[in-house]
């Protein structure tokens, strides 16, 4: 999939620009807070109808005007052309359309424009709490997976239901009960199938992770990863549905009491390893950065040999980070990966060792005050 022209307005600094993009890789570069990441992060938008740098869509739109509005033309094997477009105002909310069509839902574009992104923050992922791994991991699976992605939904939903009786019923416990008996049968259909899909997928990228750890790193440690769930994991969703049951029924009483639900994936936590030392525990600063660079190196080769279109790759400010050497490993990957590549940097990195700028498959560009032109050599 790659995504060949796009146009932004009133994003960030980007107040009218249009781009057309190279079929595999884009190099931008340009000085601190000329607008570069803004410029990926528009194309992320338009593939997960959200922006990896920001939390908040208001505070994307141009501080002086009242809306944002992207679009972007993609091509794939799949669906041979498509339109994607995104806007928001404080008044409208945001809105995405597909070929000019309005989609019902946002979570209804996830997974069209397959995307990974690498980022300096990716180091997050290793060292914060278990709610970055659990972003990660759904993060990942939606994409390849609307099942998935709807077990999610619906889980969040009974959850919030079920937390609400817990909150705001006030009368017999026996009759509170009665009440949460089809919430729990709800619960725990949807909690035990992200279970087991959460454990196909973390077993099926330990090898990826293996790989590319050894690749990025050029050391012999061996990384694992744990996935630390409710009950025993497994792709039995049946045995799991048995198992969450039987805990939910003995938690209740303390979940009555304390009014929150306390059992389910919505605490999951993926531990992991570097031989057989934790990593959050005891890990230094660069085998976090490693580990997470790893990690997204195993998302983007799982999706190169699960997906039949290839994902979009970004790497926002990731080189400033490596060292001359990783540099040049990544820059070796990179060459390897077939599908389409934004790379921003606003570090002089030698790419042109590398990667010959032709102006057809490969550009470069430069951005200043909002502003993007090609380099052309
Ligand atoms: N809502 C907004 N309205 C106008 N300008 C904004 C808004 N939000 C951010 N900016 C500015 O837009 C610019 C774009 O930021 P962006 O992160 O895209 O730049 P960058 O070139 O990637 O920077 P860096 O190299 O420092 O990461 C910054 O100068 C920032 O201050």
């Amino acid at each position: 999939m790659r995504n060949t022209h796009t146009e932004l307005l009133n994003f960030r600094n980007h107040l009218e620009t249009k781009v057309d993009w190279a079929p595999h890789l884009n190099v931008i570069t340009g000085p601190n807070g000329s607008g570069k990441t803004s410029l990926i992060d528009a194309i992320h938008y338009l593939c997960m109808s959200r922006s990896f740098v920001s939390n908040t869509d208001m505070y994307v739109v141009n501080q002086d005007e009242s809306y944002f509005m992207i679009k972007g033309h993609f091509e794939g094997q799949i669906r041979s052309e498509f339109d994607v477009s995104c806007s928001y105002s404080r008044g409208d909310g945001k809105k995405i359309f597909v070929n000019d069509s309005p989609l019902e839902r946002l979570s209804d574009l996830i997974g069209m424009v397959p995307v990974v992104t690498l980022t300096p923050d990716d180091k997050k992922l290793t060292l914060e709490g278990p709610t970055e791994r659990r972003s990660f991991i759904d993060a990942f699976i939606s994409q390849i997976s609307p099942a998935y992605l709807r077990d999610l939904i619906e889980y969040r939903r009974v959850r919030k239901q079920r937390n609400s009786l817990l909150q705001e019923y006030r009368g017999p416990v026996s009759v509170l009960e009665a009440y949460l008996e089809p919430w729990n049968v709800q619960l725990v259909e949807a909690g035990a199938r992200i279970v087991a899909k959460r454990y196909e997928v973390l077993e099926n990228l330990k090898a990826y992770l293996e790989k590319d750890y050894a690749m990025i790193s050029g050391m012999d440690l061996t990384t694992n990863l744990e996935y630390q769930t409710f009950c025993s994991p497994s792709g039995d969703v049946e045995a799991i549905e048995k198992e969450y049951y039987e805990q939910l029924e003995s938690a209740q009483p303390k979940e009555i009491e304390r009014e929150i639900t306390t059992i389910g994936p919505h605490r999951d936590e993926i531990v992991f390893y570097l031989d057989d030392f934790e990593l959050r525990r005891y890990g230094s600063q660069g085998q976090h950065r490693l580990f997470a660079l790893s990690l997204k190196l195993a998302q983007l080769h799982y999706y190169s040999d699960e997906l039949d279109d290839l994902p979009i790759l970004m790497l926002d400010d990731v080189f400033g980070d490596l060292d001359p050497r990783k540099t040049e490993i990544l820059l070796d990957a990179l060459q390897q990966h077939k599908g389409q590549i934004f790379i921003t940097s606003a570090n002089p990195v030698p790419f042109e060792d590398y990667v010959t700028f032709d102006g057809t498959n490969n550009r470069l560009y430069k951005v200043e005050a909002g502003e993007i032109n090609e380099v052309i050599r």
